[in-house]
């Protein structure tokens, strides 16, 4: 099982070393435009799992919404703490 910091931890490493493949990478590569949207759509689909689907599906948008925006904090990089200190 992943938590929060271990995909930041992962995700920044990849974004480091930019391995062949990496999904990750080439969304770094595509910007923060490309990253916004993907939050958005994401988020949509969090809503929509919420009110119409099982909370299995609700569980796993929501996954994907954290994982979309810890890209958009490494494209910024923003660091865990420049979020935590909001919480
Ligand atoms: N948790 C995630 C994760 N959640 C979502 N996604 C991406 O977001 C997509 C989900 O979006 P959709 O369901 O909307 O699918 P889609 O419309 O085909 O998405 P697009 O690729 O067209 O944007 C997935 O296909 C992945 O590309 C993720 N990609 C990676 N991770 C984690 O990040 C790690 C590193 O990933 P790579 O950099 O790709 O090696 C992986 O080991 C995973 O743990």
């Amino acid at each position: 099982m992943k938590s929060f910091e271990d995909l930041f931890a992962q995700l920044t490493e990849s974004a480091r070393t930019r391995p062949e493949g990496s999904g990750t990478v080439a969304r770094l590569d595509a910007g923060i435009h490309a990253i916004g949207k993907k939050i958005v759509e994401e988020a949509a689909e969090v809503w929509m799992a919420a009110e119409y689907e099982s909370k299995e599906e609700a569980a796993e948008e929501i996954s994907q919404l954290l994982y979309h925006l810890q890209v958009l904090m490494l494209k910024l990089e923003l660091d865990l703490d420049d979020v935590y200190r909001y919480l």
